[in-house]
């Protein structure tokens, strides 16, 4: 039975007309809560530039921001999905910290029959995540990164002896480039207790996989889109995911435990760890624990090793390339420290380096590498001292790169001025308007080890090499708009490097 014109054009606009009434039909799900916010357009919601691939989450984020500023909640669309942006600092301090059992998971969750690897502690139900978190947690002690830290050491003469090659080419230097190969040596040697050669080698196997997995393309927004339709995205997501990436890790995790068990040896780093959760699985109070679910933990201490700590070396190279007078004063401060160990870096010379310190938190504080954090309610939520109730499964936001970068919580705020974490500067500040690692039980499980790491790479340059700008250097930051949600630049961070003279 064939449809005439007719019959089909009016299929057709039945068709659209029942899509649009769909896309339009939460449209006053915040009004009708006494929530503020951008009107919506049907199908896109408030994230138009988004679904056409002009814009980024966080550019919607800032500017609802910015355009609400004496709201203590924004309330968004996403297409017909209400999301809502948490603006004041308190509120989000209940959210991360206080109501913490009420926020306990992020907003993706991970669906393992479409990507192998997503079951990690990032995306977590919090049933599964919370045991998982207290085994792992050990991982980063400040007593465990003080045994492992001759490794570190270790690394940091290889890098060393790495720029000094560079540098003799005489060629401008790409930091994102060495930092990352830097970080993925340490993450190796201190986590996974392995070689990863990725300084010795041109392109080692770990260097090729790591750039893989942040690579960004429009076949990694179609996937970061489709997650947010779970139907749709456990038909289709499949075809958007990198099997080499999962075949890899999964390779790499099994020889490593295997090796562990049948040769009984013991490092006390994060790999012990796996092979106690494979060992003694009634222990862990998770219900099934496979090597599955071991590689995925794996798999996100890998990557979130590496990457977050190398875009943030890379960033504070740069300012400290622009901010010469900067850049003298953390090398004095390097040098008067080490003077006492006959130039040693011990791992108690570290936290004695506070301007070194303040200048590593300006740095996130103006890149910080994760540009927004997120929670979803797990039961109806009424935020305190308002009438604002939001139901079980409502999806939160809090936008870091907004309120970093707001002048009136940070002044001038373009300006790299390590001196706002000096002193009483950083002590009147709402805590909540510093949150590079998040906060809360559900923090960066990694943040001490990202700390030293970040900062030995900082001294190993200093001590030895003066880094200025040069012609490759970026004149305007652009920012990659196909990441979700991490600061990358679309173009590397190139600097010029040359020996000091005594
Ligand atoms: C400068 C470097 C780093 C930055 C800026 C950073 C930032 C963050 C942020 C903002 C979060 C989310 C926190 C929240 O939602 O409250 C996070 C979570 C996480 N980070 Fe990091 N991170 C860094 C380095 C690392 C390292 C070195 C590791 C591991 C070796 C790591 C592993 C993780 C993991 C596993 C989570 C998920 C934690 C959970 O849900 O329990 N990160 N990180």
């Amino acid at each position: 039975m064939s449809l005439s014109i007719t019959e089909t054009v009016g299929l057709v606009v039945a068709v659209f007309l029942l899509i649009y009434y769909y896309s339009v039909s939460k449209f006053e799900f915040w009004q009708k809560r006494g929530v503020k916010g951008p009107k919506p357009i049907p199908f896109f919601g408030n994230f138009k530039d988004v679904f056409l691939g002009r814009g980024c989450v966080h550019e919607c984020f800032e500017k609802a921001y910015y355009d609400y500023k004496d709201e203590p909640v924004i309330g968004l669309y996403a297409g017909n999905n209400p999301l809502l942006v948490l603006r004041d600092p308190d509120l989000i301090k209940d959210v991360l910290i206080k109501d913490f059992p009420k926020f306990a998971e992020r907003t993706q969750r991970p669906y393992r029959e479409v990507e192998p690897l997503s079951e990690h502690l990032f995306r977590l139900e919090a049933e599964r995540w919370k045991p998982l978190r207290t085994r792992l947690s050990p991982v980063f002690t400040s007593g465990k990164l003080k045994e492992m830290f001759h490794l570190l050491l270790e690394c940091s003469e290889h890098f060393d002896r790495y720029l000094e090659g560079m540098i003799a080419k005489g060629e401008p230097i790409e930091c994102r480039e060495i930092s990352a190969k830097f970080t993925t040596d340490v993450i190796g040697s201190c986590a996974f207790g392995i070689e990863m050669n990725a300084l010795a080698a041109e392109d080692s196997e770990f260097r090729k996989m790591g750039r893989k997995v942040f690579q960004t393309s429009w076949k990694t927004v179609i996937k970061d889109r489709l997650r947010d339709y779970p139907f749709l995205f456990k038909l289709f997501g499949r075809f958007f995911v990198e099997m080499d990436i999962a075949n890899f890790f999964t390779r790499i995790t099994k020889e490593s435990i295997d090796y562990r068990i049948e040769h009984n040896v013991r490092r006390y780093d994060f790999v012990d760890s796996l092979v106690d959760l494979k060992q003694n699985p009634d222990k862990t109070g998770l219900p099934e624990i496979d090597d599955v679910l071991l590689t995925a933990q794996a798999f996100v201490f890998f990557a979130a090793g590496f990457e977050t700590s190398s875009l943030t070396i890379s960033h504070f190279l740069y300012e400290l390339a622009v901010n010469q007078s900067i850049q003298e004063k953390v090398r004095k401060e390097i040098k008067n420290v080490l003077q006492k160990t006959n130039g040693v870096v011990m791992y108690d010379s570290i936290k004695e380096m506070k301007y070194l310190d303040a200048c590593f938190q300006e740095t996130l504080r103006k890149y910080p590498v994760l540009v927004w954090l997120s929670r979803t309610a797990l039961v109806d939520y009424t935020f305190s001292g308002t009438k604002i109730i939001i139901p079980r499964g409502q999806q939160v936001f809090i936008p870091v790169y907004a309120i970093q970068m707001d002048p009136e919580v940070y002044p001038n705020p373009q300006v790299f001025d390590p001196e706002r974490f000096l002193g009483d500067n950083a002590k009147n500040r709402h805590s909540m308007f510093f949150l590079p690692f998040g906060d809360g039980p559900r923090n960066c499980i990694g943040a001490r080890f990202a700390k030293n790491q970040s900062k030995m790479a900082i001294i190993t340059i200093l001590s030895r090499f003066k880094v200025e700008v040069c012609d490759k250097t970026f004149k305007k930051y652009d920012m990659d708009k196909k990441a979700l949600f991490l600061l990358q630049p679309t173009h590397g961070i190139y600097v010029k490097m040359t020996k000091l003279t005594e």
